[in-house]
C-alpha cells in the first residue's frame, strides 16, 4: 500500500487531499504517515483518526497538551512545532502533499526531496523562495515535484508528450480576482471582506486576497519560471474570467493547447495523487454548450502592480524571490490587520525591494537553505518597516 503524508491538512487544499484518500477508502486504500496543521489540533485530531496516521503534529507549540487530549486513546502520536513538522517529512513515505500556506512549507517539503519523496506541490512559495534549490535536490535524489497549482498542473499535463524544445510561450490564465471590475481608483479603500469575495474558487483566505492583488499570479509566472525552466519573456498572463481555462501552452506551429475543467482543486490534488495514471476523481464535467462563450482580456498594469514587480524578480533571481515572497506575506498580515490598505501591499513589497537593492546575495547565482532563511528574515524586517510607514501615513 502507499505511504502518504499530508502537510497542511487542515487547509483547503489539505481537506481536499483528504477527501479524495477518504473517497478511495481511507485507511484501505492508503497507510497514512503523518498529517501537519498549524492551530485548528480538534480538525487535525479527527482528520489523524479517521485515516489512522502515525503521527500527528501541530505548529504551535502552546497547543501540543491540546492535540495530545484529542488524540487520547487512538494510539497516534502528537508532536508540535516547525522542527517537528520538518521531522515529519523525514518519516519514509511514497508521497507527500505539501499544503501548508507561505514559506512555512518550504523546509518540510526540501526534507522530503531529501529523502527521495514523491513531493506534491500546492505550496507555490516554496519554488519562489528556493526553485534552484527544490529542483536540485530532487534531481541528485532522484525524487519528482509533482505540480498541484491548478495552472502548472494543466502546463504539466499539456506537456506531457510534447518536448520543451517545442514550446514557445505559456499563459497562464487569471481570474482577475474579487476586484477586477472595480474602478483603479476605488481599490485603495478596498477591504479584507471584499477582497475575500473571489468569483470562481473557494481558498485559503491568505491565497484569495492574494488573488485579488494578483500576486497569487504573479507568484505563480515565478513559480512557472522556476519549474518549466522558460524565459520569462515567454509567460504571460492573461484574464479568464470564468476560470475554465486553468492554463495554456502555446508550440513554435502556433498550436495551442488549452486544459479545461470546473474550477475544482480536486482534479490536480487527484492527477498528483493518481499519477501516472488517470483516475475517476468526482469533479464536475463541463457542459460546453451551457457555458456557451469563454472571454478573455489584458490585465491593466495600473490594477495589478505586482505583475510588474515580479518581472524584476525574475531578472535578479538568486535571492529576490526568497524576499519578494517574504514582502508579500508581510504585507498581506498588514492588510488583513488593517493597518494597511489594499494597494498599500503592493508599494510595502516594492519599497523592500528597493531597501534590499544593494544588498549582497540578492542576485547570488548559487543559493542555499540558510541563504534563504537569511533573506527571508531580512526581507520581513524591511518589510514591516515600510508596513510602518505607510500605516502612519494613513493615520
Ligand atoms: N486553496 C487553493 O485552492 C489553492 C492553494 N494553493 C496553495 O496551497 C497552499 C495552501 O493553501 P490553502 O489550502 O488555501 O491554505 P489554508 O490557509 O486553507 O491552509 C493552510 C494550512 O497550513 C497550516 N498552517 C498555517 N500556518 C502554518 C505554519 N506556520 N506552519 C505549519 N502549518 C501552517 C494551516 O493550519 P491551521 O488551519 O490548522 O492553522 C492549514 O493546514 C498555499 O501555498 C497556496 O498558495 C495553490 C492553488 C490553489
Ligand atoms: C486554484 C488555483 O490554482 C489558484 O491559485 C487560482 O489560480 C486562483 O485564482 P486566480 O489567481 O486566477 O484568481
Ligand atoms: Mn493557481
Amino acid at each position: 500500500m502507499r505511504r502518504i503524508s499530508i502537510f497542511g491538512v487542515t487547509g483547503s487544499i489539505g481537506e481536499q487531499t483528504v477527501d479524495l484518500v477518504t473517497r478511495a477508502g481511507g485507511p484501505a486504500a492508503f497507510d497514512t504517515v503523518a498529517v501537519t496543521g498549524g492551530r485548528n489540533v480538534a480538525r487535525l485530531a479527527a482528520i489523524a483518526r479517521a485515516l489512522q496516521a502515525e503521527i500527528a503534529v501541530c505548529a504551535d507549540e502552546a497547543l501540543l497538551p491540546d492535540l495530545r487530549a484529542a488524540l487520547d486513546g487512538s494510539g497516534i502520536e502528537a508532536a508540535a512545532g516547525s522542527a517537528a513538522i520538518a521531522e515529519a517529512a523525514d518519516r519514509p513515505a511514497d508521497w507527500i502533499m505539501s499544503a501548508i500556506v507561505g514559506a512555512a512549507g518550504l523546509v518540510p517539503g526540501l526534507r522530503a526531496l531529501q529523502h527521495g519523496t514523491t513531493l506534491a506541490l500546492a505550496n507555490k512559495e516554496s519554488l519562489v523562495t528556493a526553485g534552484q534549490l527544490l529542483l536540485s535536490t530532487a534531481a541528485e535524489q532522484g525524487a519528482r515535484i509533482l505540480p498541484v497549482d491548478s495552472e502548472h498542473s494543466a502546463i504539466f499535463q499539456a506537456l506531457a508528450a510534447e518536448p520543451m524544445a517545442a514550446v514557445e510561450r505559456i499563459i497562464l490564465t487569471a481570474s482577475g480576482g474579487a476586484l477586477r471590475d472595480w474602478p483603479i481608483e476605488r481599490l485603495a479603500q478596498a477591504t479584507v471582506a471584499e477582497a475575500l469575495a473571489h468569483p470562481n474558487w473557494a481558498m485559503g483566505q491568505r491565497i484569495t486576497i492574494d488573488s485579488a492583488s494578483m500576486f497569487n499570479k504573479a507568484l505563480e509566472v515565478i513559480e512557472t519560471r522556476e519549474y518549466f525552466g522558460v524565459d520569462p519573456d515567454r509567460i504571460e498572463v492573461i484574464i479568464h474570467p470564468e476560470s475554465i481555462i486553468h492554463s495554456m501552452v502555446g508550440f513554435r506551429d502556433g498550436a495551442l493547447m488549452a486544459h479545461m475543467g470546473a474550477p475544482d482543486m480536486r482534479h490536480s490534488i487527484g492527477y498528483a495523487l493518481n499519477w501516472p495514471d488517470r483516475l475517476d476523481l468526482p469533479v464536475r464535467r463541463l457542459d460546453l454548450a451551457q457555458l456557451a462563450q469563454l472571454t478573455f482580456r489584458a490585465p491593466e498594469p495600473g490594477r495589478y502592480p505586482a505583475l510588474t514587480l515580479c518581472r524584476e524578480v525574475m531578472r535578479l533571481r538568486g535571492l529576490a524571490g526568497a524576499a519578494f515572497n517574504a514582502a508579500k506575506e508581510i504585507a498581506l498580515d498588514h492588510f488583513l490587520a488593517g493597518s494597511i490598505g489594499f494597494m498599500d501591499m503592493s508599494g510595502v513589497v516594492e519599497d523592500t525591494l528597493d531597501a534590499l537593492s544593494s544588498c549582497p546575495g540578492l542576485e547570488k547565482p548559487v543559493i542555499t537553505l540558510e541563504d534563504v532563511l537569511a533573506m527571508d528574515h531580512l526581507a520581513r524586517v524591511r518589510a514591516a518597516e515600510a508596513a510602518g510607514r505607510r500605516a502612519k501615513g494613513r493615520g
